[in-house]
């Protein structure tokens, strides 16, 4: 089993181009050699020729390939920045190219389902947690990579693009990639901490969305300040067992992929996820919403697994399952809310 390529020295990986990916790739590039992949040859043409991709500037020293084999050749690190729903048609056309050595992080926030050839999420209703897979279990299960982190935090790929400060954390069970992608991403505008507890730190930065859609949608009604305290703290604690049922720890929620990202996500209008509880608080229908989004907001896809899952684990997660009412079962939001305003918690902090 060929463990490291120690051939030449490499560039670093990263696959897919889109509002996320671009501003890791330009972020790395700037103390490393970079090659990105994108599956259209226009785009590759675009990127090595004029250095830009869907109106957004490319570090000139990066190069661009539509190949998986040649990316997989030219780096032994890969940050993987794709959406979840082509994740795993991503991982299988890259499964063929990448071998032990190969360290992969990626930076999804979405889930992924595990379920037979001819199921769907509308024919089994309810989900077990071996029939969910964040996108480290994607990997692991698709290839024959080990060393496998992820990346999660508040980045809000707009800022740092502008090279605002921020900070992210690096998941993984190896120490190896933690150190790698420190080493590869840290700079004085950009701060990464790392973090063992890979699944709880992939789960903060995908329950976040539920919140952040919430957060829209109180901001479209106009309700005002207070209201987003309570529903951030609320969804703090909603995320926390949620959390707990999928295997993460309370630690990787109360931290900067959990709370960290939370809060910049309920707070901003560049959040796509805050767009959607926005636009639908304003009136639009979800299919309006979806279908004039270029960019993908993980937390509708996330609402309905999570809620198939809360039916099976005969847990309570009052805000994700209103909220999967609202968007998949036309009920209004302020009934919604109304019924939040009336649930019985009773407890405040009941996971510490
Ligand atoms: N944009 C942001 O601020 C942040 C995004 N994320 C996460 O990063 C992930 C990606 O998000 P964005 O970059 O914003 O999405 P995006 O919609 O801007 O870009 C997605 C990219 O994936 C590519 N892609 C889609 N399907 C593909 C396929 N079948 N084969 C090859 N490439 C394919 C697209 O061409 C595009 O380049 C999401 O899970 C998101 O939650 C995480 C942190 C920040
Ligand atoms: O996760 C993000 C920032 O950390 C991006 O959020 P959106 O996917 O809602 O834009």
């Amino acid at each position: 089993m060929a463990l490291r390529n120690s051939s030449k020295p490499k560039r670093i990986g990263v696959v897919g181009v889109g509002s996320f990916g671009t501003a890791i790739a330009n972020m790395l590039a700037e103390k490393n050699e970079v090659m990105v992949y994108a599956r259209k040859e226009e785009v590759v043409e675009e990127i090595n020729t004029a250095h830009r991709t869907s109106g957004r500037e490319i570090h000139p020293a990066i190069r661009a390939t539509f190949s998986p084999e040649a990316l997989c050749k030219s780096c032994n690190v890969l940050f993987f920045m794709i959406p979840s729903s082509a994740f795993l048609e991503v991982v299988r056309n890259f499964g063929p190219f990448l071998y032990p050595y190969h360290l992969i992080i990626h930076g999804t926030k979405g889930l992924a389902l595990n379920l037979g050839p001819n199921d769907s999420l509308e024919t089994v209703q309810k989900l077990k947690r071996n029939q969910i897979l964040t996108m480290s279990e994607v990997l692991l299960q698709e290839t024959v990579a080990v060393r496998v982190g992820c990346l999660a935090g508040p980045n809000i790929s707009k800022e740092l693009s502008l090279g605002h400060p921020a900070a992210t954390v690096i998941a993984s069970r190896y120490n190896e990639v933690i150190l790698e992608g420190q080493r590869l991403l840290r700079s004085e505008k950009f701060q990464v901490y790392g973090n063992s507890d890979i699944i709880g730190v992939e789960l903060s930065g995908v329950l976040k969305n539920i919140i952040a859609i919430a957060a829209g949608a109180l901001a479209g009604l106009g309700l005002g300040e207070n209201a987003k305290g309570l529903l951030i703290s609320r969804g703090l604690v909603e995320m926390v067992h949620l959390s707990k049922a999928l295997g993460g720890s309370v630690q990787a929620v109360v931290g900067l992929a959990g709370i960290g990202d939370l809060v910049t996500t309920c707070n901003s209008v560049d959040s796509r996820n805050f767009t959607v509880g926005f636009r639908l608080a304003k009136g639009e229908s979800l299919d309006q919403i979806l279908g004039s989004m270029d960019e993908v907001a993980e937390g509708v896809n996330t609402i309905r697994v999570m809620d198939a899952f809360i039916k099976t684990a005969g847990i309570r997660a009052p805000i994700t399952e209103n909220l999967h009412r609202v968007l998949f079962e036309d009920l209004a939001i302020e009934d919604a809310l109304q019924f939040l305003m009336k649930y019985p918690f009773s407890v405040d902090v009941d996971f510490v």
